[in-house]
């Protein structure tokens, strides 16, 4: 058995698309810009990135959905343009939302229809499909018909379905998306539980604290290339040295975010919306107070509790994201 689940080196993808129709105009997007990872047997690897960071384009490379650009990955050993039907036989993929899977049947009966669909022995579709389920935590609900079942019970049976053939390493794409608090922390266990069985698996999340939570080690990933990697004890060093001025508020538009931002002595602002509120966090050095700074550009806008703080792991990924911000050159290119 190879040493490692998943290797990849230099991994690079880039888009090629057409936009206008007048005068048709050739685009390149970069979406992957040399990714090199090592992850091992066995564990649980956050891949963690805002919006459009290359998160997903990297998982369709590591699951051979999509050709690399350049550079190479391998599952359990085997090249993934070359050796894709063994690559295939060892992996899973769940991607987040809800679609894929039939309403008008049981969880079992979907579960029985994909069996057969990915080869799974008639013999053994029945423990196995008993054994998911109870994984899954759907034991018991299983001659429901999913039309009934809520988003975390449709994502936690696109997990049993996607292990099903019992591969080696899953790829769970944005697991969470969409699914209520609760329903994310009973499929955060089933993720646990998982990874206890000695499932490889590969995470990506929006989530800082999902990814916290779970994963042993996280890779940052902006602007198609990873920007920093490790436990999530290392990466909360990223922040050290810094403090943290949290603001309740209410309709702090970009534009004052930006002029906060763009402030002498303040290093990274960012907002985050929980429930009616917005929450505002703007990082300093850990001697300097931007407090007043803040509060005059927040000027007319309603504000709740104003809190100083030390930095936490989301403070840490705000900074390094914020850092590829500044000096990123622009992601397409015309061709
Ligand atoms: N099929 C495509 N054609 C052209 N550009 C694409 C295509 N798919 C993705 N992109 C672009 O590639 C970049 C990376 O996208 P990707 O979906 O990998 O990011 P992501 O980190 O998964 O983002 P999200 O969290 O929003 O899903 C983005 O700029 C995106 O617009």
């Amino acid at each position: 058995m190879s040493e490692y689940a998943i290797e990849a080196a230099g991994l690079r993808r880039t888009y090629r698309s057409r936009t206008g129709w007048l005068r048709p105009q050739r685009r390149e997007v970069e979406a992957v810009r040399g990714v090199d990872l090592t992850v091992g047997n066995g564990e649980l690897f956050g891949l963690l990135g805002p919006n459009g960071a290359g998160k997903t384009t990297t998982i369709k490379l590591l699951n051979t959905l999509l050709i690399p650009t350049a550079g190479t990955a391998r599952i359990c050993g085997f090249d993934v343009v070359r050796q894709t039907r063994e690559v295939r036989r060892r992996i899973g993929y769940v991607f987040g939302g809800d679609r894929g899977l039939y309403d008008r049947l049981s969880a079992r009966d979907n579960l029985r229809y994909f069996a057969e669909l990915y080869g799974v022995p008639g013999r053994e579709q029945k423990r196995r499909i008993a054994e998911l389920l109870e994984l899954v935590r759907l034991a018991g609900r299983e001659n429901e018909r999913v039309e009934g079942y809520s988003r975390g019970m449709r994502q936690r049976l696109h997990i049993a379905r996607g292990l099903l053939h019992r591969p080696r390493v899953l790829f769970l794409d944005e697991p969470s998306i969409g699914v209520d608090p609760v329903a994310a922390r009973e499929l955060r266990q089933t993720v646990a539980d998982l990874a206890a069985t000695g499932t490889t698996v590969l995470l990506t999340t929006h989530y800082m604290a999902e990814a916290d939570e779970l994963c042993g080690r996280i890779a940052v990933i902006a602007g198609g290339r990873i920007q920093a990697l490790g436990t999530p004890a290392e990466l909360r060093h990223h922040a050290d040295g810094r403090r943290v001025l949290e603001v309740e508020a209410y309709g702090v538009t970009d534009e004052r975010l930006a002029a906060i931002h763009a402030l002498p002595r303040v290093r990274e602002a960012s907002l985050e919306v929980i429930g009616a509120a917005q929450v505002l966090a703007v990082q300093s050095d850990a001697g300097v107070d931007v407090q007043a700074d803040v509060l005059r550009e927040l000027d007319g806008v309603r504000l709740g509790r104003v809190t100083a703080r030390q930095p936490t792991l989301e403070d840490a990924y705000v900074a390094i994201v914020n850092r590829v911000d500044e000096r990123r050159s622009p992601e397409a290119v015309p061709a």
